[in-house]
């Protein structure tokens, strides 16, 4: 596989004292220091309906803010339409080039492709850069749907389609909706939320024939304990949400699960 690094969808002189954002689909150069207020922000902060003064806030700006999440939606449904059978990868952001962790994205990636799937991911840095890297130089569909956060935020470089989203759920359904199988590795609080949530969509039948792949047993393995110790014997779930998930130690075993799933 080569190594060439391709030329970024994104490509920002730099400027002293600068930095350049995104404002949902809209880029922007603002003050280095400038404090960022994200759409997720706004649209979750609790308004005093007894503050008079923020009648404004309460009914026009939430009412106006539904237009701006219609929007992200179809964007994302008009950009995404034509995607081929996928599979969504989660993990960490902050993966190092280079280590062992970034080296098994990168495979998952090139798997995954050469498999004949798309390859979805939150278009940040560390595993997400790894997995669109492995997708990319092996010729596939590489995808990155990134998200608007408080500070500087970029889509890696190794991305056939990228996009850049102001809301969290909107990204999330476009993570389940266009893939047909998660797999997930090594990750922090982000990565999580994304497994759980995948989890809970399969748990409670809303997502049918989801494979969910956890790459690395010494990373996962304490947490299925933990599942089992915990959650199945103080009867939060049930026994057979544990077949929900499969861990896996390589990227090939990652793949051959998905493949063995049947899902296209
Ligand atoms: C913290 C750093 C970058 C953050 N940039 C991100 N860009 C895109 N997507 C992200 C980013 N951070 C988290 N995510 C999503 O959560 C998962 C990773 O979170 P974790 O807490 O690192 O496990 C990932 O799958 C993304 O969808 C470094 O500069």
């Amino acid at each position: 596989m080569s190594d060439v690094r391709p030329e970024p969808l994104e490509d920002d002189v730099p400027i002293e004292g600068t930095q350049v954002r995104y404002a949902g689909a809209a880029k922007v150069r603002v003050d280095e220091d400038s404090e960022y207020v994200t759409s997720d922000e706004n649209l979750l902060e609790w308004v005093d309906p007894r503050d008079s003064t923020k009648i404004l806030e309460r009914t026009v700006r939430d009412s106006w803010r539904v237009l701006r999440i219609q929007s992200e939606f179809v964007a994302g449904f008009d950009a995404l339409e034509n995607v081929s059978e996928a599979v969504t990868v989660f993990g960490s952001a902050r993966s190092v080039p280079g280590s062992a962790e970034y080296e098994m994205g990168v495979e998952v990636g090139r798997r995954l492709v050469e498999a004949g799937y798309a390859v979805i991911t939150g278009g940040g840095p560390g595993a997400m850069e790894a997995t669109n890297k492995g997708a990319f130089l092996a010729g596939g569909e590489s995808i990155g749907l990134n998200i608007e956060l408080p500070f500087e935020q970029h889509l890696n470089p190794y991305l056939t389609l990228g996009m850049h989203f102001r809301y969290f759920f909107v990204r999330k359904t476009m993570f389940v909706k266009y893939a047909q199988a998660f797999v997930c590795l090594p990750g922090g609080v982000g990565t999580l939320d994304e497994l759980f949530e995948a989890l809970t969509l399969v748990q409670t039948g809303k997502v049918k024939r989801f494979p969910i792949v956890l790459v690395g047993r010494a990373f996962w393995g304490p947490l299925l304990d933990w599942m089992r110790q915990v959650l199945l014997a103080d009867a939060k779930i049930s026994p057979q949400d544990l077949d929900l998930i499969t861990v896996v130690d390589t990227p090939e075993e990652a793949v051959d699960v998905v493949i063995a799933s049947g899902v296209r």
